[in-house]
């Protein structure tokens, strides 16, 4: 049987990769932190996911066990030494704490002379997430090391959608999902060609449908979860309800069109963006999917970063010459949004309070463009409370 190794055994990767694994005959071991949803995997060695459609489908997932890396780090190293592939969905800014161990992984590889590839990827919303993976495993390699990651081990990047919300059932392992999915691989990053997952599109140009994905699912999500807790709203559905925020969508959406027209005109046309982002609308609007606007806009100073999806699009769009009012809009309420359970959400309110605004601006955004600072200054001036 086939091995994968899968680090964070949360919503995403309980609720989607999962799936994908075991379908494709994979035995997964998951590997987290939070121990109920370990003993649970370990004690039962499968779980269920349940489609949030009106039929209410039941996929189950079987051939799992887990691996709390706090507790046992040389379990997670051998068992990467036997994987046949690795996959994470644990968070972006979590990927440099498990960098060590993947490394170790590696190196156990090479000590014992193995010549099978590998592929790690990383499944985050992020542009670059494995190659920003590999960047961060490399850190705890020696050449030698690196001389055999170069030839055996593969940090192909992907992109992940599917909207799996926060969690709320007395069974920890089952997790509830919308019916869309969609995996994309970058096939030319690949090492280890001996198999394709069924269920996963391979791509050898991942970046404008990561563009695609990213600039039209995430930053439409996040423009009616930043405008929801403007209005004090709670969830995605009640959010959308109101005609001034499906407007502000409607607009991020357009400039966002505008936007991949001009850099990816060979592969999407106006048309096709039209009936992307129809779809993207219907799917925030599944009555049977209850998504917290804090889940969405979780973490805030992460998506006002330079490659994110909101500061990325406004940089490119303005060096297309085009508009970005609708994205610009947005910034200024991710500076507004205000979760006292969200670190990154204190923390940027903590730097607002005893800051220069134009510093936090440059820290947070990564900007050094003096005019586009000082529009953002403007527009967090806007919606200050
Ligand atoms: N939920 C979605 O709709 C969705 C869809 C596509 C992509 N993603 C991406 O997938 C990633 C995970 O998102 P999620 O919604 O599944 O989040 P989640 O919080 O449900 O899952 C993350 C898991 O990682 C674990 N974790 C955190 N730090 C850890 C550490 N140091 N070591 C081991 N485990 C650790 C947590 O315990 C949790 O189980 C994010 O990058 C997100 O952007 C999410
Ligand atoms: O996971 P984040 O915090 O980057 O973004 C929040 C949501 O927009 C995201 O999880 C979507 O539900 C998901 O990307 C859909 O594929």
């Amino acid at each position: 049987m086939k091995k994968a190794v899968h680090f964070g055994a949360g919503n995403i990767g309980r609720g989607f990769i999962g799936e994908i694994l075991s379908q494709n005959g994979f035995e997964i071991v998951f590997i987290d932190m939070n121990e109920t949803v370990i003993d649970a995997l370990n004690a039962r060695g499968k779980y269920e996911i349940g489609i949030a459609s009106p039929e209410h489908e039941k996929v189950g997932v079987s051939g799992v066990r887990g691996i709390n890396n706090g507790k046992n780090p040389e379990e997670v190293v051998k068992a990467i030494s036997e994987a046949d592939v690795v996959t994470t969905a644990i968070g972006p800014n979590i990927l440099p704490y498990i960098a060590e161990l993947i490394a170790k992984g590696i190196q156990t590889r090479k000590s014992a002379g193995s010549k099978a590839p590998l592929d790690i990827i990383a499944c985050e919303n992020m542009i670059g997430g494995s190659t920003f993976l590999g960047d961060k495993v490399d850190e705890y390699l020696s050449d030698e090391d690196k001389a055999y990651v170069t030839e055996f081990i593969g940090f192909p990047n992907a992109a992940v959608d599917r909207i799996v919300p926060g969690q709320h059932h007395e069974d920890p392992l089952y997790v509830e999902v919308e019916p869309f999915h969609e995996w994309v691989i970058d096939e030319s990053q690949l090492k280890n060609s001996s198999f394709k997952l069924d269920g996963v599109h391979y791509a050898t140009d991942l970046e404008p449908f990561i563009e695609r994905k990213l600039f039209s699912v995430n930053s439409g999500h996040a423009t009616v979860a930043y405008n929801s807790a403007y209005k004090g709203y709670k969830t995605i559905l009640e959010g959308l309800q109101d005609e001034d925020i499906l407007a502000a969508l409607k607009a991020v959406q357009a400039e966002t069109r505008a936007l991949l027209l001009s850099k990816w005109g060979e592969y999407f046309t106006e048309e096709s963006l039209v009936e992307y982002h129809n779809v993207i609308i219907s799917r925030f609007a599944n009555p049977e999917i209850i998504d917290e606007v804090t889940r969405v806009g979780r973490t805030p100073i992460r998506k006002l970063g330079y490659d994110e999806r909101f500061i990325r699009p406004i940089r490119e769009l303005k060096a297309h010459g085009k508009t970005y009012t609708a994205h610009l809009d947005v910034v200024g309420k991710i500076f507004a949004y205000d979760d006292p359970e969200d670190a990154q959400a204190v923390e940027l309110q903590e730097k607002l309070a005893s800051a220069e605004l134009t510093d936090v601006i440059k820290e947070v955004t990564g900007l050094s463009d003096n005019d586009l600072i000082t529009e953002i200054e403007t527009v967090v001036k806007k919606y200050a409370k």
